[in-house]
């Protein structure tokens, strides 16, 4: 598998490095508006490879994405301390505006990966610039606000992440909607396990744990500057998916016919990622107020999107 991936900065070079780590691809091509920036990366990342999985580690123009199966679109600008990723938005359209057409010459058939903010509203730009099919173009979406969700119930009950199914929906951002409603620990409802090992989901446990998801970005943006490690496994992760035909289910962000009662939206549900890209998607049990949750945060999302 051929991975391209524009955009050398923190995101990208960690889903790089993530990927090589992991084994995901058997080529990597990192490209950036700075070639200089992108070869350095490229050589860095390559120094891992005898540590981990055959794989050549390679910078260069849009040519050289010639043949990618995948292409992960890192580029653009990131949030800055108390910034919220809807104020990226026209920086970033206008990013993507020149990458895909790049990328579409270079490699036509290769299935769009976007990890830029604001995601899911990228996500809807790329694919309407690209005209390719919804399903073949993937926005990271809430896979780290899914892994986040997962970290801190399995924190809490005293378990591995592995152990707990839970997805976030909606925009990767401040209108997401944390699923507790089927969030499930060993195959049963959190709290039924919660009680089992006297560790109750409480309103002050359930609060702790949603602002722990909704508000990382944030903290980590003030403390550190950037975010980059968890999306950097989280992309690699859809990349193996794809890579794979592995039909995972991951919550990634597709334009999607209809959420809720609004149409055309790209936002996260969890979906069915193989070969094709994004095979099917689930419609999660929800409660009342989830339901409600989503439906706004699809609204917001739709409203943005048409007002670009
Ligand atoms: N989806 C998610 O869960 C996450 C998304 N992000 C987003 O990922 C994006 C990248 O973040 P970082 O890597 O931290 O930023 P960064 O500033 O470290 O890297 C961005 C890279 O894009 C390149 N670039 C800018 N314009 C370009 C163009 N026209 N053509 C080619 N390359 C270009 C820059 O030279 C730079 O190397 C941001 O929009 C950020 O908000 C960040 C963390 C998580
Ligand atoms: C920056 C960002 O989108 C995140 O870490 O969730």
């Amino acid at each position: 598998m051929k991975v391209g991936i524009v955009g050398a900065g923190m995101v990208g070079s960690a889903a790089g490095y993530a990927l090589a780590l992991r084994g995901g691809a058997s080529e990597i091509v990192l490209v950036d508006r700075s070639l200089a920036f992108a070869r350095a990366q490229a050589e860095d990342i390559s120094h891992a490879v005898p540590f981990a999985h055959p794989c050549r580690v390679l910078a260069g123009e849009y040519g050289a994405l010639e043949g990618a199966d995948m292409v992960i679109l890192a580029a653009g600008v990131a949030q800055k301390a108390g910034e919220s990723r809807l104020s990226l938005l026209s920086r970033n359209a206008d990013v993507f505006a020149q990458v895909i057409a790049g990328v579409r010459n270079a490699a036509p058939d290769a299935i769009l990966l976007v990890a830029s903010n604001p995601v899911d509203i990228m996500t809807d730009v790329a694919q309407r610039i690209s005209g390719l099919p919804a399903a073949r173009v993937i926005g990271s979406g809430t896979i780290l606000d899914s892994a986040r969700f997962r970290s801190l119930i399995a924190g809490h009950l005293g378990i591995a992440p592995q152990s707990v199914h839970a997805y976030v929906l909606g925009e990767h951002g401040d209108s997401e909607v944390l699923a507790w409603a089927s969030a499930r620990a060993a195959s049963q409802p959190v709290e039924r396990f919660a009680a089992q090992v006297g560790a109750a989901i409480t309103q002050d446990v359930r609060d702790r744990i949603d602002d722990g998801v909704r508000r990382a970005a944030y903290r980590i943006i003030e403390g550190k500057g950037a975010t980059w490690y968890g999306i950097g496994a989280g992309l690699a992760r859809i990349v193996q998916a794809v890579g794979g035909d592995q039909r995972s289910v991951l919550s990634v962000s597709i334009v999607t016919p209809e959420v809720e009662g609004v149409s055309d939206v790209a936002l996260s549900l969890p979906r069915v990622v193989g070969r094709e890209g994004v095979i099917a998607t689930l419609r999660p049990e929800l409660s009342g107020t989830e339901s409600d949750a989503l439906r706004r945060s699809a609204e917001m999302l739709k409203d943005t999107a048409s007002r670009l």
